[in-house]
């Protein structure tokens, strides 16, 4: 038997080396055919794999069981390297390479001494030595251990050898004993981290298991006489887990291995590590994960700024508690005396085309009584009312409005009147008992007790005749709720909480049968009466029972006054110009018929047939107390001019009013303003200017109020809720599946590009839902906000906060979670929240910019046809589509209006950069780093993580002002 032979022959059967052999042995070609690794229970030792009956070794190791040490360098082809028994060491070792296997490099030349194993990813790259603990692709280490715990039972000189390799996520180690192999581990799926503690950065390897092999016989696995202790069933059952952690530049590693912590508590010291591997200066960028232990200053700043924010909010609670306290302790009263109202030649003329809709119409409604506005269908009777109310109007106002007397400014008019509009604007989804106490809420005093608030609304709704369908919801086209004469009653009833002094209502009665109409029409008599309200209303066709309860009749006819006077007078009034209401013909309906028919119209405003009829100033209409149910027009007290007024007006024939001789005192309709008194209305007006943003109850008040109302709008009304939520989640599983587990391949780097990617895509066009759940709640807002509720701030915090947190945070909260890991995300917890974290930031950014359009947009249709294409832009400049570096000069800054190529770049490199593409060419292996890929084929920046999320930031912050500026100077009623 050759020696050669004599080797095999003994490896072949047994490990047991009793000669020292430090000749070189040439490979083991003439074993092959005498050993089967799978037929026998050895298989292959030191982590080699059997593969056709043949053991596949590692680097390192030879033989025909790879129980033989390998002392070529790793760059030789295994089958070439020279091998001597493992019971002996390398006599030398190829240049630029040393260690226990000769396997570790020493020197940049020795990487380049051979061709290299692998292809790299740049041409004409060549190999260098790295020798830090940071590790790219696979190193080699010798390491001498001291362990007193094992010197003691088994003296000797220790070595420890291993095999570190990220690529496949593995460590193998080898221990020697006087240059005899004990035994050998293997520790797959492990996470490899380089950490930066203050200021020392190490590098970590943790293996959840751990697989060893005792080889027996040797001093620590048994077998060999001497020690009375053996170590062959201890190491044998090591399961793990095993930590590794190297400091960079330290030549100390330290050992732990969880099942030894009974014999090493504190872990095992190994000492003189000599690491070295060859690699492509290409694969050394960013291929670790590096975890600092010290923030960064992007996570320092977004402390900061939420710190400074936090503090802000506090403060502002804290002031906004605070006048709540006050305003709640401020006494109040509850307004208990009607106001008059006098218009003096209102004249209202359309800006496009000059139009004059209102010519010089005048009269009054004194303190107390009913005034009702009649006339045909266009014939002025809302304009003029919206202009009494102090509406903003487009086109030009003239005349004069005086309240109490005076002539004030329009927002002192609009807080003296209550308004009930034409339509009905309604929370649909509240209940007629909540409508009213929201509104109740917002307008009675601070300080008055919620019992009497509670109070207050269940006598205007009994009054209104809506306690049967109290707490049935108002509902809208969609979800049918009550009917629209009890929503014409409910919008009486949000203006009637807060017995205002004039109370005005565009057609009250519209939508009612006549039962109802007669009811209301009492009810607001009633209020007149007891001289709390003065009741201004236009009427189309009222019954005569329900006309002649008005005190005053104003008739229009094509914008101008054909009739203003007590209502009792009116028959009488037409029959002087030979204009008879025939016998049991409704008085309202004959001066409709008088308003709109041209002959009688024309008889009515004839100058000869007014003087015949013996008026002694054409066509002079009084105003006088009293009516056909005896109620008693009331004079305002605070108004000297009004004391006892009676107002005479001319008619058609004249816009200019004339001192009548009617009876008792005329009031100076063009009455010229002194000097004295322009002063003294100056100084007031300072006065009053100071009053005129004060809104019943407090900032916080209004809040509460509007944060519980659209709470109780997005539980009631969840289609929304439920959509986006179900949507998210299906969307994640639907994304997690499609893309499920993507290797680190070229495929599997595409993939991971493309789910980041198609999430922002999703969630940029989720935005868009916010368009229409504004456009609903816009118009609502308007309507209050015209009538005094509150101010648009509480009304911005509040939709923000339920469409952001609920449509926008959770839902991203959910699909990421839910894909993330179905995709194989990189599993590190920073990694992960900080990718929830872009999700969110760029859906709250998408969803305020959608929020901006509807705020800007009136039209459903246009606004979503603006963001959809404005996101599709904002899609092709993300990053993905078209490479950053590649877009034509004259249109790069598009890219920097884009929130997905922020998201997007984040998202990237958040997750691709610290990972690391294996993958081959047509059987050509490369090995790429994500961090070049990342800036080759994207052109992305790798430090731009948190500075992209700033931006994005930076994006919300910008739409947020934007959004307040646009409601705060665009959602302004206009009539
Ligand atoms: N902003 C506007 N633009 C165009 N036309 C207007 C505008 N405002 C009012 N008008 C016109 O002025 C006329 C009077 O309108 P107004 O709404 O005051 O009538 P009305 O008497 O209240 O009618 P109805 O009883 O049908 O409500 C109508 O012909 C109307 O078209």
């Amino acid at each position: 038997m050759t020696l050669a032979g004599h080797i095999c022959a003994q490896s072949a059967t047994s490990t047991v080396v009793t000669t020292a052999i430090s000749t070189a042995i040439p490979p083991s070609q003439t074993c092959e055919a005498q050993y089967d690794c799978s037929a026998s229970p050895k298989g292959c030792l030191n982590n080699g794999v059997c593969e056709n009956k043949a053991c596949k070794c590692m680097s390192g190791f030879g033989g025909i069981d790879c129980s033989l040490l390998a002392c070529g360098s790793p760059l030789i082809d295994p089958a070439q390297r020279p091998t001597v028994a493992s019971n002996t060491s390398c006599s030398s070792c190829d240049d630029g390479f040393g260690g226990f296997n000769c396997n570790v490099c020493q020197t940049d030349a020795g990487c380049r001494s051979k061709p290299p194993s692998r292809t790299s990813f740049l041409s004409n790259e060549e190999m260098v030595c790295n020798k830090k603990s940071e590790v790219y692709h696979n190193a080699y280490m010798t390491c001498a251990v001291r362990a007193p715990e094992l010197t003691g039972f088994f003296p000797g000189e220790y070595s420890l050898t291993m095999s570190l390799d990220p690529v496949n996520k593995t460590v193998n180690a080898q221990l020697w004993l006087d240059h005899t192999e004990q035994f050998f581990c293997s520790a797959p799926n492990c996470t490899l981290a380089t950490i930066e503690e203050k200021g020392a950065i190490q590098t970590r390897w943790d293996c959840p298991i751990l697989n060893c092999k005792c080889i027996k016989p040797t001093l620590i696995c048994g077998g060999v006489p001497g020690p009375v202790v053996t170590l062959g069933n201890v190491v044998d059952g090591l399961k793990g887990p095993f930590s590794l952690s190297c400091p960079q530049n330290s030549n100390e590693c330290d050992f732990y291995i969880k099942d030894l912590s009974g014999l090493f508590p504190t872990g095992l010291k190994v000492t003189d590590c000599d690491l070295g591997e060859c690699v492509f200066p290409s694969e050394m960028q960013s291929t670790v994960t590096t975890i600092k232990s010290t923030m960064s200053p992007g996570v320092i700043a977004c402390l900061a700024i939420l710190g400074a924010l936090v503090l802000f909010l506090i403060v502002v609670c804290s002031i906004a508690r605070r006048n709540q306290l006050i305003l709640r302790r401020t006494p109040y009263t509850l307004n208990a005396e009607a106001a008059s109202l006098e218009f003096r030649n209102v004249g209202y003329t359309l800006n496009k085309d000059g139009l004059e809709i209102l010519k010089g119409i005048s009269g009054a409604a004194p303190a107390g009584v009913v005034l009702a506005v009649m006339g045909p269908s266009g014939a002025g009777k809302s304009t003029l009312v919206d202009i009494l109310a102090g509406k903003r109007k487009d086109g030009k106002v003239t005349g004069q409005i005086l309240l109490n007397g005076k002539q004030v400014h329009e927002s002192d008019i609009r807080r003296a009147v209550g308004f009930v509009d034409q339509e009905d604007t309604l929370p649909p989804t509240q209940t007629v008992y909540e409508a009213v106490l929201y509104s109740a809420m917002l307008r009675l005093p601070e300080a008055m007790p919620i019992h009497r608030v509670h109070e207050r609304v269940s006598e205007v709704i009994e009054m209104l005749g809506l306690t049967h369908c109290a707490d049935r919801r108002i509902g809208n086209v969609t979800a049918r709720g009550i009917s629209g004469g009890e929503k014409r009653r409910v919008s009486i009833a949000l203006e009637l909480i807060t017995r205002p002094p004039i109370l005005i209502l565009d057609e009250p009665t519209s939508g009612l049968d006549s039962y109802s109409a007669r009811m209301v029409v009492e009810q607001l008599c009633k209020l007149a009466a007891n001289k709390t309200t003065t009741v201004i209303l236009t009427i189309h066709q009222p019954r005569s029972d329900i006309f002649f309860m008005f005190d005053q009749t104003l008739v229009i006819s094509k914008g101008e006054t054909l009739y203003f006077g007590p209502t009792d007078t009116v028959a009488e009034h037409f029959r002087q110009r030979n204009l008879v209401c025939p016998p049991n013909y409704n008085i309202a309906d004959y001066l409709l018929d008088i308003a709109m028919d041209d002959a009688l119209l024309s008889k009515a405003i004839d100058k000869n047939n007014n003087e015949k009829a013996g008026a002694s100033t054409g066509r002079e209409i009084h105003v006088s107390a009293g009516n056909a149910v005896s109620r008693h027009a009331v004079v305002n007290g605070h108004s000297e001019s009004h004391a006892e007024a009676i107002l005479t007006v001319t008619g058609r024939a004249s816009n200019n009013p004339s001192p009548s001789s009617s009876h008792q005192t005329t009031v100076q309709i063009e009455k010229p303003e002194s000097f004295s008194e322009h002063h003294a209305s100056a100084a007031a007006s300072v006065n009053e200017k100071r009053q005129r943003n004060v809104y019943p109850t407090s900032f916080l008040t209004q809040l509460q109020v509007i944060m519980k109302r659209d709470f109780q709008n997005l539980i009631r009304d969840r289609s929304l809720l439920v959509l986006h939520l179900g949507v998210s989640i299906v969307l994640g599983l639907f994304i997690g599946g499609l893309y499920f587990q993507v290797p680190m391949s070229l495929a599997g780097f595409q993939n991971r590009a493309g789910s980041l990617f198609f999430m922002l895509a999703l969630l940029g066009f989720s935005s868009i839902s916010a368009l229409g759940a504004f456009t609903e709640t816009r118009i609502l807002f308007i309507k209050e906000r015209s009538n005094g509720y509150y101010p648009p701030l509480p009304f911005i915090i509040s939709t923000l906060l339920f469409d952001l947190v609920p449509l926008r945070i959770v839902p991203s909260l959910f699909m990421g979670s839910i894909s993330y890991f179905m995709i194989g995300l990189t599993a590190d917890v920073a990694t992960f929240f900080k990718f929830l974290l872009i999700l969110v930031l760029f859906n709250v950014a998408t969803a305020m910019f959608c929020l901006v359009i509807a705020a800007g947009v009136r039209t459903t249709g246009a606004a979503s046809l603006a963001s959809s294409i404005v996101i599709l832009f904002m899609m092709l400049f993300g990053g993905f589509m078209i490479n950053s570096g590649k877009i034509p000069a004259a249109l790069t800054w598009i890219q920097y209006l884009s929130m997905f190529k922020f998201g997007f770049e984040a998202l990237a490199v958040n997750e691709v950069a610290t990972t690391k593409l294996v993958d081959n060419i047509q059987g050509v292996a490369f090995n790429v780093p994500g961090s070049l890929i990342l800036q080759k084929l994207f052109g992305f920046d790798l430090g731009g993580y948190w500075r992209n999320m700033i931006i994005l930031i930076g994006f919300i912050i910008l739409f947020i002002a934007i959004f307040w500026m646009l409601v705060t100077l665009k959602l302004k009623e206009r009539k």
